[in-house]
């Protein structure tokens, strides 16, 4: 009865199937996380079902069929990697961007500081002049889909662009702007209108929008109404309705600003690592 034994358990085979695991599983939520609301969706959908119909072709003998779909998954490899070349370039892009990498922690934080000022010094310009205003900033959920419908920008945040982009009667006032790495990727972006019936009726197709596309992804919004003057932020579904500039500000630097590198002694020995190695 008395054989449980935690050594048993521990054994350096269990721990590297348990990290196995692990590291597959976090995989796995990375990519969801990196294509969801993205057409790839659709595609890792088609995928699933390939693998499923070869797996059950395989377990009743279905010959012919399980050859042709042998040829179409070793051949759709190279496919994978073309059609989901921008997502695997996204996500390389991110590892590269690790502070162990070169040490750019430091910068992204500076850039978020950056950001946040530029977008407090628009909000602030527009609220005070009622210039409606509809910001989406990217976070894990790939936007491409709502990029598409925008006008190219690819410009640095600046607040005197956001207003610019916002001023009525001007070609690309209309939509939303689209922030994605730190940049303006586009404006004048249509995104998906909310049906929840919880939303003020006060409020306009500006906030409805800015609310659709927080259910639907992870992207932080930033509403300025055009009748009051109001800041809005919604995201995950949820809307802080009419916040003081103090609000707004704690809110987006608690959720874009990363905290000041406090480096554990793992990433310190893999800093020394890295430098010693780039320095040979
Ligand atoms: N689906 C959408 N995607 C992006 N922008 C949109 C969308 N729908 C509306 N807008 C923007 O919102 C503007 C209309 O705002 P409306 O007055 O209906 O909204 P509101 O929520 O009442 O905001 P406000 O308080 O600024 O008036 C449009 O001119 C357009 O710029």
């Amino acid at each position: 009865m008395n054989n449980f034994n935690l050594a048993n358990i521990l054994t350096v085979n269990n721990i590297s199937i348990a990290l196995d695991v692990l590291i597959i599983w976090l995989l796995v939520y990375r990519l969801i996380l990196l294509v969801r609301g993205t057409k790839a969706v659709q595609l890792a959908k088609g995928i699933v079902l390939i693998f499923i119909v070869r797996i059950i072709a395989g377990f009743t003998q279905l010959h012919a069929v399980t050859y042709i779909l042998d040829q179409i998954v070793s051949w759709s490899v190279v496919g994978i990697i073309i059609i989901f070349q921008p997502e695997i370039r996204r996500g390389l892009e991110h590892l590269g961007r690790m502070p162990m990498f070169g040490g750019r922690g430091k910068s992204i934080h500076d850039e978020s500081v950056q950001l946040v000022k530029e977008l407090d010094k628009a909000i602030q310009y527009m609220s005070k002049r009622r210039i409606g205003a509809l910001i989406t900033i990217q976070q894990e959920t790939g936007l491409d889909d709502y990029v598409e419908t925008g006008i190219k920008l690819d410009a640095k945040v600046t607040g005197e662009l956001l207003i610019n982009i916002f001023i009525p009667n001007t070609p690309l006032h209309d939509g939303a702007v689209i922030i994605n790495k730190n940049r303006i990727a586009v404006a004048a972006a249509y995104l998906p209108l909310s049906d929840s019936n919880i939303i003020p009726k006060r409020l306009g197709t500006r906030h409805r929008a800015a609310i659709g596309i927080s259910e639907v992804t992870d992207a932080i919004t930033i509403v300025v109404s055009e009748e009051t003057g109001g800041v809005t932020i919604t995201r995950n579904g949820r809307f802080l309705l009419d916040m003081t500039q103090e609000e707004y500000l704690k809110y987006l630097n608690a959720a874009l600003v990363p905290a000041e590198e406090e480096r554990s002694w793992y990433q310190k020995v893999l800093d020394k690592i890295w430098k010693w190695g780039a320095n040979r």
